[in-house]
C-alpha cells in the first residue's frame, strides 16, 4: 500500500515523501513585490515537505490580488527570489513557483489599475486592499487581441521563476482567479472565442498551460485547479464535462502534474483521476476548524489514486510536518491571526517538534 512516505519520481525530480506543501499567500514580500530574508527562512523551515509550492505569485503588476504579495515580473523580483531557492535546496527541498493572476480579483488601491477579467462582472465579496478589505470592483472585460499577452504572462513569469532557481511552476487554476473566470461561465459572459462554449471557455487555461510548456517543459508545469469551487462568484454548472475537456486538452503535454483543490465533491475528483494519464496531487477537503490535518483523509486519497497530498495550514505552525505525521506527533495549531498580518510573528516563529529531555 503507497503511504505518504514513500518516495515520488515527479519528472526529473525525486521526492522523498509525497507531502506537499500547498501554496499559501502569507502577505510578507517586501517593497516592489520582492521576496525578502524571513520568506527564504519561512520556506527554508518547511524542506522536508516532498514538494513546497510557493505561495502564488503575480506575473505582472495588473495580476497582483492581494496587497504585500511576491511577483516574478522584475528584475529585482527575480534576484530577490534567488536566496529563497538556495536556501530551500541546501535544506534538500525542491520548490516551485505558484503563478497567480488575480485577474478580477484585485483593486486599484493595491495595483493604481482597475483589474481587469473575462467580463465587465465584478467577484462576488470583498478583496484585500492597503485600505482594508473593499467590494470587488468592477474589472474591465480584455479585448479579444489582449487575451493571449495575458495568457502569456505566465510563460514570461516561468522564464523568471527558472532564472530565479525554482525546480517549476504551478500555474494557479482554482479559487476564482484569472484562469478560473474564464473556466466560469458567471464570470466569463464573453460570446467571442473565449466564452460560451466549454471549447471556448477552457481555450484560455490551455493557451497558458501551453505557452508556459513551451517556455519551460511540460516536466516543469503543474496547474491547480478546483472544480465546481464556485469562490470569489465563478460557478460552474458543467463541471464534469468542463474538466474533462480541459484535462483532454492538457494530457498530451506532459505536465509534472495536476493539484486538485480542496471539494466535497469526492465522485468528481475519482472521475478526473480516471481521466488523468499524469501526477494527482489532491488537497483533501480537510475540514475547516481545530483540525488542521488527518492522516486517514491522505492515506484515503492514496488509495483513491492520489499520487501526491497536499496540506496547507498544517505547514503554518509545523514546519517539520512530514516528521510529525511519520511518528504521529501533535500537530501544532495555527493561528489565523497571523496569517495576513506580515512580519516574522505567525510565520518563522514556529519550531519542529520538541521531544521532553
Ligand atoms: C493563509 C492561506 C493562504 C492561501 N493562499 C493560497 C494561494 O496563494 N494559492 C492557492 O492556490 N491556495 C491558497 N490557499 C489554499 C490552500 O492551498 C489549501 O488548498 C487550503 O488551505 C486547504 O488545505 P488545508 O486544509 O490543508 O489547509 C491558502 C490557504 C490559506 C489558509
Amino acid at each position: 500500500m503507497t503511504t505518504l512516505f514513500d518516495r515520488y519520481q515527479l519528472g526529473a525530480l525525486t521526492l522523498p515523501n509525497r507531502v506537499v506543501m500547498a501554496p499559501m499567500t502569507r502577505v510578507r514580500a517586501g517593497e516592489g513585490g520582492v521576496a525578502t530574508p524571513s520568506m527564504a527562512t519561512y520556506y527554508a523551515q518547511r524542506a522536508t515537505a516532498g514538494l513546497i509550492v510557493t505561495e502564488g505569485v503575480q506575473p505582472s503588476l495588473i495580476g497582483q490580488s492581494n496587497p504585500g504579495t511576491p511577483g516574478l515580473h522584475t528584475d529585482e523580483q527575480v534576484a530577490s527570489w534567488r536566496p529563497v531557492t538556495d536556501a530551500v535546496h541546501a535544506n534538500g527541498g525542491r520548490i516551485f513557483a505558484q503563478i497567480m493572476h488575480g485577474g478580477r480579483v484585485s483593486h486599484p488601491d493595491t495595483t493604481g489599475m482597475q483589474p481587469v477579467g473575462p467580463s465587465a462582472v465584478p467577484a462576488v465579496g470583498e478583496v484585500f486592499t492597503p485600505n482594508g478589505p473593499k467590494p470587488a470592483p468592477v474589472p474591465r472585460a480584455l479585448e479579444t487581441a489582449e487575451v493571449p499577452e495575458h495568457a502569456r504572462s505566465y510563460a514570461e513569469a516561468a522564464l523568471r521563476a527558472m532564472e530565479a532557481g525554482f525546480d517549476g511552476v504551478e500555474l494557479h487554476g482554482a479559487n476564482g482567479y484569472l484562469i478560473s473566470q474564464f473556466l466560469s461561465s458567471t464570470a466569463n459572459l464573453r460570446t467571442d472565442i473565449y466564452g460560451g462554449s466549454i471549447a471556448n471557455r477552457i481555450r484560455f487555461a490551455v493557451e497558458a498551460v501551453s505557452a508556459t510548456v513551451e517556455a519551460v517543459g511540460g516536466r516543469r508545469t503543474g496547474i491547480r485547479l478546483s472544480p465546481g469551487a464556485g469562490i470569489w462568484g465563478a460557478e460552474e454548472t458543467d463541471v464534469p464535462e468542463l474538466y474533462g475537456a480541459l484535462l483532454a486538452e492538457l494530457a498530451p503535454l506532459d505536465l509534472a502534474y495536476i493539484h486538485l483543490e480542496a471539494t466535497t465533491d469526492e465522485e468528481v475528483l475519482v472521475g478526473l483521476r480516471k481521466e488523468w494519464p499524469g501526477t494527482l496531487i489532491v488537497n483533501p477537503a480537510f475540514p475547516m476548524g481545530p483540525r488542521q490535518t488527518d492522516k486517514a483523509a491522505a492515506d484515503h486519497w492514496l488509495g483513491l489514486g492520489a499520487d501526491l497530498i497536499s496540506f496547507g495550514r498544517a505547514f503554518i505552525a509545523n514546519p517539520d510536518l512530514v516528521e510529525r505525521l511519520r511518528q504521529n506527533l501533535p500537530i501544532a495549531p495555527y493561528d489565523e491571526s497571523t496569517w495576513y498580518q506580515g512580519g516574522d510573528a505567525g510565520y518563522i516563529t514556529y519550531s519542529a517538534y520538541q521531544h521532553a529531555a
